[in-house]
C-alpha cells in the first residue's frame, strides 16, 4: 500500500480539483474549502480508524435463555461507492440467532456505521457486516439485508433516480433452514 498522504497534501489536492472544475480556489468563499473538505472526509471516512471486531467485543448472557431472532430494523446506511466516491444512502436490517451470548443492540448499528464510513461496494458492505458478526459472536445464524440508493446512478451517468439496490448476506441457520428467512421476512414486513 502506498504511503498515506498528509493533511496538507490532501488540502492541496482539493485546490487542484477546484481549479479543475473552473473555480478560483483563492476567491473568498473558497479559501477555507480545502480545509473543510478534508475535515468532512475525516467524518465520512472515519471507519478506517475503527476496529469492527472491538465493537462486538462486549457480550452478555443474562437473557433467560433467549435464543430466537434478534433483528435491528431500518438502520440508516451512509456510505460512498468505491468507483465514484458518490454517496450510497439506504437502510440495513441486521439479524442474528444468538448462541447464548447477545451483543448490545447499538453495537449492530455501530458496525454498519464503521463499515459504511469507508469506500464500499454494496455487496462488500453487506458481506463485511455479516461475516464480522459471524466471526466475532459465533451465532447460529446471521442475515444482513441492505436496500440503498447510489447517487452515482441517480445524480449522474444513467440518472435513474427511482432505482434502489437490494443485497443480502445470510449465514448459518438463515441459510440452511429457509423457515428462518421466511420468519425474518415477516418481521421486516
Ligand atoms: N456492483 C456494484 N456496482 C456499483 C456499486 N456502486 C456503483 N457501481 C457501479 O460501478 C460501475 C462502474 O462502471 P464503469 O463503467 O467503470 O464507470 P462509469 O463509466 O462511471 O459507469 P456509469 O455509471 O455507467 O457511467 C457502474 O456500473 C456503477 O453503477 C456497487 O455498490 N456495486
Ligand atoms: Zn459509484
Amino acid at each position: 500500500m502506498s504511503e498515506r498522504a498528509s493533511r496538507a497534501e490532501a488540502e492541496a489536492a482539493v485546490r487542484v480539483l477546484l481549479s479543475y472544475i473552473g473555480e478560483d480556489p483563492d476567491r473568498e468563499g473558497l479559501v477555507d474549502t480545502p480545509k473543510r473538505f478534508v475535515k468532512a472526509y475525516d467524518d465520512w471516512f472515519k471507519g478506517y480508524g475503527e476496529d469492527p471486531d472491538q465493537i462486538l467485543a462486549t457480550t452478555f448472557e443474562e437473557v433467560e435463555g433467549y435464543d430466537d431472532i434478534v433483528l435491528l430494523k431500518d438502520i440508516r446506511v451512509e456510505s460512498h461507492c468505491e468507483h465514484h466516491v458518490a454517496p450510497i444512502i439506504g437502510t440495513a436490517h441486521v439479524a442474528y440467532l444468538p448462541d447464548r451470548r447477545v451483543v448490545g443492540l447499538s453495537k449492530l448499528a455501530r458496525l454498519v456505521d464503521t463499515y459504511g464510513k469507508r469506500l464500499q461496494s454494496q455487496e462488500t458492505l453487506t458481506n463485511l457486516i455479516a461475516n464480522t458478526i459471524d466471526r466475532v459472536l459465533k451465532p447460529r445464524g446471521v442475515a444482513v439485508i441492505i436496500d440503498a440508493e447510489h447517487q452515482c446512478i441517480s445524480t449522474r451517468g444513467t440518472r435513474k433516480s427511482e432505482i434502489s439496490c437490494v443485497t443480502r448476506s445470510v449465514l448459518g441457520a438463515f441459510r440452511d433452514d429457509p423457515r428462518y428467512e421466511e420468519r425474518l421476512a415477516r418481521l421486516i414486513g
